[in-house]
């Protein structure tokens, strides 16, 4: 599904699907997660980014009701975290799910269906996870990328409005990759609401509606991959100088820093389209380039300082 395509659909649901109010959690003198504010509504397809040890999976961990919180309030789908969770409101994937080897994958799936009050019916099921064709074969005969797809299936069992998927296509070769975000969408795209982690900024860029940066077990940074990047700033324009003076651009338009390299001038600016524009108006477009600007880079600028954690 094209971002477009998914951006335009209409969401079923309307209201709160998460709801983190100043939550705070800590491990001795570690504080992982350090008054954290999240707020998602029903139908968004939502990326958790940060870097390692930001708080991430303990977020994700009381967000299912699986680690108590110390301080704040949690909220799912308007309930305390573990009745959504017990009510199948909520599915979760995380890494460490193994299969059970010696069953088939419609054997597997009816069972975890057994422990729901209302389970999603199994051909839609195996319809959305695209196992339809796989559903008789053995659990322990699979590629990377179907045993991913058969435990996102066992997160669909209790038909739930939301997902919560931790690095879901770490480890999984590209076509996998794309095949399991085809079955993602199609979930979301029912109205549902996605929160995934991911260390794949291109992939967070790609499927998700709304970036979250976290680090020290706070929000650093909110919105769409596009924002991100603007937010930072941060792309380089460059030129081959002749004989102008360095200095009159530093006026122009967007620039924020002026670099002399040799015979090329390096201008840093937060709108690249207008001191491109402004380049051209002043025919000073000669050998122009263009670079950075991308989310890797928004990245590493947002959370750049912030990953060393001290228990102060
Ligand atoms: N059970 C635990 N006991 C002590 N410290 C812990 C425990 N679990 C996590 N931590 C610490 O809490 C902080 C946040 O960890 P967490 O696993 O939530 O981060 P993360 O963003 O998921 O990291 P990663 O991307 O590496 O999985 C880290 O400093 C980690 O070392």
């Amino acid at each position: 599904m094209t971002q477009t395509a998914r951006r335009s659909r209409t969401p079923l649901r309307t209201g709160s699907a998460v709801n983190f109010t100043n939550v705070t959690k800590s491990y001795g003198d570690v504080h992982a997660v350090a008054g954290l504010d999240l707020a998602i509504d029903r139908g968004e397809t939502v990326a958790l980014l940060g870097p390692n040890g930001a708080g991430k999976s303990t977020t994700i961990n009381m967000l299912l009701g699986l680690l108590a919180n110390d301080g704040g309030r949690i909220e799912l789908l308007g309930r305390e975290p573990q009745e959504a969770v017990r009510a199948g409101q909520v599915g979760a994937m995380l890494q460490e799910g193994g299969l059970i080897p010696r069953v088939t994958i419609k054997e597997l799936i009816e069972f975890m269906r057994g422990t729901y009050a209302n389970p999603m019916p199994l051909a839609e099921i195996l319809e959305i996870a695209q196992l339809t064709k796989l559903a008789d074969r053995k659990a322990d005969k699979l590629s990377g990328g179907q045993a991913q797809r058969v435990r996102f299936a066992l997160a669909l069992c209790g038909n739930p409005e939301l997902i919560v998927l931790d690095e879901p296509t770490a480890a999984l070769d590209i076509q996998s990759r794309r095949d399991l975000w085809q079955t993602m969408a199609a979930y979301a795209a029912r109205g549902n609401t996605l929160l995934f982690s991911t260390h794949y900024l291109e992939e967070a860029d790609e499927y998700a509606e709304r970036i979250v940066v976290i680090a020290q077990g706070k929000v650093l940074a909110d919105g769409t991959g596009a924002e991100l990047k603007k937010s930072v700033g941060g792309k380089t324009v460059s030129i081959d100088l002749g004989d102008w003076d360095p200095d009159g651009f530093s006026r122009m338009p967007g620039v924020s820093q002026v670099e002399v390299r040799g015979a090329r001038l390096h201008l840093n600016t937060v709108d690249a389209d207008a001191t491109v524009t402004a380049l051209a108006q002043s025919g000073a477009l000669r050998n122009i380039e263009v670079t950075g600007g991308g989310l890797e880079e928004a990245f590493i600028s947002l959370t750049s300082g912030n990953n060393a954690r001290s228990g102060s």
